[in-house]
């Protein structure tokens, strides 16, 4: 029976409020508006970001809401005006819109999209700056324009990749995020060349892809820096060449980079969130030329600092959002290299869960024993 232009009522996680367990409750979706699309998910992982959030450090961070941003399934119905995507196409939500016809679209110069992002960052859809998610009457706000713990989700249509239908839902869904994010910091925002000497602070999935993208490009070095030894064995498998453990050693780890590599790196890539990380990741790079890219996302009120004279002598600071790929023209370029075998998914992949076990989930990525757990939603 089709569920076109109803209300539909269904399972999602709701964040009721920061630092408390998510609640599985019943929540209803309303029709998608003209300009968006309601997608049933198939399957989420979980991001640090979505912890992060969920934890009171997001100067966005709105409740109650429907966290999840690093998905894949498939189109149940679009609003009007909606041709790029049809029921039953498969597809991945995007955090990152990409409207292909705004300034920042046009540029040229950004994978940034200033077509919704007014409305995403208040949790809520554009044309009429409601949300579409409520339970029992009261508003729940949407999450980075994606809201991907639901079993159905409402999202602009600007904000949906569509997808090769080969491609499995259950590891694609990683190519909502992490992945792009690690592989694009290297190809896309600092350009990594062949020959070069590259230190990541952070062996999580971001930290892990930039290892691969670094590998892929024909780096020399890649020094793989985290306070977690138990990361180590894992991080040779995705191109790390060195490791280091700054807990190891009485000097800044950006001075203990530096003596190993005859003055410091070509390239370092924050992916802790950690502002004092960022800080020895920008330090650690070579005079004249070094670039470091903060990838790590910082809780609020925290700033980076460093001596100008950083700055003066050449290093270059530079940030990156999903890894600067512009989202509705490149993931689906991705999920083709995925199926191709030219990167890996799979591999970042450690456990697999119900939505029912996401609270369980949660926990396992504070721990650090986890890189990415895909819940199952629903099956086609
Ligand atoms: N800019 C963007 O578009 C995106 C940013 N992010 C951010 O990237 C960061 C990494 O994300 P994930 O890999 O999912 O997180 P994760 O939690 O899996 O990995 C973080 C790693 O950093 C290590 N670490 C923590 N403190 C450290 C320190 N002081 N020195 C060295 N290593 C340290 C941890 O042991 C862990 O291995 C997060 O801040 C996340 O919010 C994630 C996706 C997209
Ligand atoms: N809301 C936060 C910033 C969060 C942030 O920087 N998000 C990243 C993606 S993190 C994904 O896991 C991003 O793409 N930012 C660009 C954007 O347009 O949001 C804050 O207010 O500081
Ligand atoms: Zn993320
Ligand atoms: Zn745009």
């Amino acid at each position: 029976m089709s569920t076109e232009g109803q209300v539909i009522t269904c399972k999602a996680a709701i964040a009721w409020e920061a630092k408390k367990p998510l609640s599985i409750e019943d929540v209803q979706v309303a029709p998608p508006q003209a300009g968006e699309v309601r997608i049933k998910i198939t399957h989420t992982a979980l991001c640090h970001t979505d912890a992060y959030t969920l934890d009171g450090h997001d100067p966005e961070g709105l409740f109650p809401c429907i966290l999840g941003h690093e998905a894949a399934g498939i189109v149940e119905s679009v609003g009007e005006g909606v041709t790029e995507v049809k029921a039953g196409d498969h597809v991945i939500p995007c955090y990152q819109a990409e409207c292909k016809e705004c300034k920042f679209c046009l540029s040229g110069k950004t994978n940034l999209c200033g077509k919704v992002r007014s409305a995403t960052g208040v949790g809520l859809m554009l044309s009429d700056r409601k949300s579409r998610f409520s339970k029992d009457g009261k508003v729940i706000y949407h999450f980075m324009g994606t809201s991907t713990f639901s079993e159905y989700t409402v999202v602009h249509a600007v904000s949906v990749a569509k997808v090769n239908p080969a491609a499995p839902l259950d590891k694609i869904c990683l190519l909502g995020c992490g992945i792009p994010t690690g592989l694009g910091a290297v190809w896309n925002t600092a350009k990594v060349e062949k020959g070069a000497n590259v230190a990541i602070f952070g062996l999580g999935t971001v930290g892990l892809a930039v290892a691969e993208g670094a590998k892929a490009a024909g780096a020399a070095r890649i020094i793989g820096v985290d306070i977690d030894p138990s990361k180590f064995d894992r991080a040779k498998d995705f191109g790390v060449t060195e490791t280091l453990n700054p807990k190891d050693h009485k000097k800044p780890t950006q001075e203990v980079i530096v003596e190993m590599t005859d003055g410091g790196v070509d390239y370092s890539f924050d992916c802790t969130g950690n502002v004092h990380v960022m800080r020895s990741a920008l330090e650690c790079c070579h005079k004249g030329w070094g670039t470091s890219v903060i990838i790590g996302v910082a809780a609020s009120g925290q700033e980076i600092s460093t001596r100008p004279f950083q700055l003066v002598t050449g290093r270059v600071w530079k940030g990156t959002a999903f890894g600067g790929f512009k989202s509705r023209s490149q993931v689906p370029e991705l999920v083709e290299k995925y199926l191709k075998k030219e990167i890996k998914v799979d591999e970042y992949i450690t456990h697999n869960m119900k939505l029912d076990d996401i609270n369980e989930a949660f926990d396992l990525l504070h721990s650090g024993k986890c890189l990415r757990c895909v819940l199952q939603l629903s099956s086609l």
